[in-house]
């Protein structure tokens, strides 16, 4: 079966492409490091990809707020690019930096360019939290945690501005329409605001959220960190059959590969 392209999208800033291409390799995708001046200058074209992902890093410094210039970059030159993108039913993915970028592109919650509804804030703690977090992946129609709903999954999260907000409404619509994928939670899955099992004091426990389709998702922490996982904290007591992230880029080249 062909390895679907995965555009993976990097700026000035960008730190964390090389190891979410790897990961998408390691799924059977065919990852290109794709700078943003390729596509404002029309070398390259979102249309050439199947899978779109936005990953770690600072992107132009963390100037502004996380992810904000590149947001505005998109938002301003590439609106409609991206929106066709997402339109057309194509997986879009954005880990840490790349989920600041698409909830400041307003392309999540509501899979809309410019309907920006929600935030990512600086953590309760006031500084950058780097730690291991448990995650519970919630029953969503999210395509990239297919199989994957009740399980705990274990992450390294690593961020300054990771705590999600929206006004109430939008909370109401997100919970309802199952668009809450990951919550931070202690080892055996309780969801938790109690700090540092919830690193930054997101609103309900909130550690990535996908659009309406499942089709975008974005979450702050780090699927792609294949660490050694016999050096996991928890290597004796976890049994691993392979690194927790693994499974939802598979899922995302399952699905572009369905397509
Ligand atoms: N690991 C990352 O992508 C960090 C995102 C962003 N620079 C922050 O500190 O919140």
């Amino acid at each position: 079966m062909k390895k679907p392209r995965v555009c993976v999208l990097r700026t000035d800033g960008t730190n964390c492409d090389r190891e979410t291409g790897y990961a998408f390799e390691r799924a059977g995708g065919d990852p290109h490091l794709v700078h943003v001046n390729q596509l404002r200058a029309g070398k390259k074209k979102l249309t050439e990809y199947q899978i779109l992902v936005i990953p770690g890093g600072f992107s132009y410094g963390d100037d502004v707020h996380s992810g904000k210039i590149l947001a505005v970059e998109l938002t301003s030159f590439l609106k409609e690019q991206l929106q066709e993108f997402v339109d057309s039913g194509k997986p879009v993915l954005g880990i840490c930096n790349g989920f600041q970028v698409l909830v400041r592109t307003g392309l999540l919650p509501a899979a809309k360019m410019g309907d920006i509804r929600t935030t990512l804030m600086h953590n309760d703690s006031g500084r950058f939290e780097c730690r291991w977090v448990h995650l519970r992946v919630e029953d969503t129609p999210c395509i990239f945690t297919r199989g994957l709903a009740g399980r705990v999954l274990h992450f390294q999260a690593a961020h300054g501005e990771g705590k999600f907000y929206t006004d109430a409404q939008t909370l109401a619509g997100i919970e309802a329409g199952k668009q809450v994928v990951f919550r931070y939670s202690t080892s055996n899955g309780d969801p938790t605001s109690i700090y540092p099992h919830n690193p930054n004091g997101s609103l309900a426990a909130i550690a990535g959220i996908c659009d309406p389709s499942g089709r975008v998702l974005g979450l702050m922490p780090h699927p792609e960190r294949f660490v050694d996982l016999t050096q996991h904290p928890n290597w004796r007591r976890q049994q691993f059959h392979e690194p927790h992230g693994l499974p939802i880029f598979r899922n995302a080249v399952a699905y572009a590969q369905e397509m």
